[in-house]
């Protein structure tokens, strides 16, 4: 019987792009809220420091870009320069213009075309699918990590695991069996995870916790074994996290956001931005 294995990364909501991704949907969220005709791509960048947000905006709503970035900033635990950014002392920089008067005409028809006449502007590609490997019909190493990420998040806000830190990646390999051309999981191959975390844990607390209070009540036991292999902060050390660790771009985390890997890929995405504006991303 033919097996392989299959891999699937994720990372939780203090990852430097899945903050600025969540920066960018706010922004969207404020403009929709208060004017639902808002034509919207706004993207987010982050470093040490410092969010910038940018792109096309054409809406009546009054939006406090700064206030949107720093509140979603606070609310996924960035509130110190020791944790990877400072949400209420950090540099915001805002430069926002117009949707382009190109662009509206030909999408929108600067606000005079019905709805069934709306276009994209420009070309794109869209791909997915179902599968019957999990309820939420999408591949079970995708759910699997994403589970474990939000789980570490969970167990940090609600103090369970009070030496954890707002960023962090998730990855999970499964053994499948192509049976027919179904892909059945047979067993969990391995999970790795590495967590931000403060000065006070040792690595030997880190993976002890990892394993009773994330990947526990994730990963159903039927699928565990001897063999199962654990990598847990492999790097040894991840104390210098957020944007303080790496640079944060939006839509630079696609495949996570959709199948974890398994699909085609198309060079859009959705977030902070309406539906005719998905497939702009490579040109903004
Ligand atoms: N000391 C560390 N140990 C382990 N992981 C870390 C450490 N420091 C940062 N990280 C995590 O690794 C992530 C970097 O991986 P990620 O794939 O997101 O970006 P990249 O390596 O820049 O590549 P790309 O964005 O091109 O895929 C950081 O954003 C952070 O979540
Ligand atoms: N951008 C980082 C660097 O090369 C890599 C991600 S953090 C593990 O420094």
């Amino acid at each position: 019987m033919e097996t392989f294995l299959f891999t699937s990364e994720s990372v939780n909501e203090g990852h430097p792009d899945k903050l600025c991704d969540q920066i960018s949907d706010a922004v969207l969220d404020a403009c929709l809220t208060q004017d639902p005709d808002s034509k919207v791509a706004c993207e987010t960048c982050t470093k040490t420091n410092m969010v910038m947000v940018f792109g096309e905006i054409t809406t009546k709503a009054n939006v406090d870009y700064e206030q949107i970035v720093r509140k979603t900033c606070r609310e996924i635990g960035f509130i110190s320069d020791d944790v990877g950014l400072d949400a209420d002392h950090c540099k915001v920089l805002v430069n926002i213009e117009q949707q382009s008067p190109d662009i509206a005409q030909g999408v929108h028809g600067n606000f005079t075309k019905r709805p069934e006449e709306i276009g994209a502007g420009d070309q794109g590609h869209m791909f997915g699918y179902a599968t019957d490997e999990t309820p939420e019909l999408m591949p079970l190493t995708h759910v699997l990590a994403t589970k474990l990420g939000a789980k570490l998040t969970e167990v940090r806000k609600n103090g369970t695991c009070s030496w954890l830190r707002p960023d962090g990646k998730t990855q999970v390999t499964i053994e499948y069996r192509n049976d027919g051309g179904a892909m059945v999981p047979q067993r969990v191959h391995t999970v790795l995870i590495s967590t931000q975390h403060d000065e006070t844990v040792t690595n030997d607390q880190i993976a002890a916790d990892l394993k009773q209070h994330v990947i526990k009540p994730v990963i159903p036991e039927k699928f565990l074994d001897e063999n199962t292999i654990f990598h847990l902060n492999p790097s040894g050390r991840f104390v210098i996290g957020g944007p303080h660790g790496d640079a944060g771009l939006t839509g630079r985390k696609i495949i996570i956001d959709t199948y974890g890997g398994g699909e085609l890929m198309e060079e859009g995405h959705s977030l902070g931005r309406i539906p005719p504006r998905w497939t702009a991303v490579g040109h903004t």
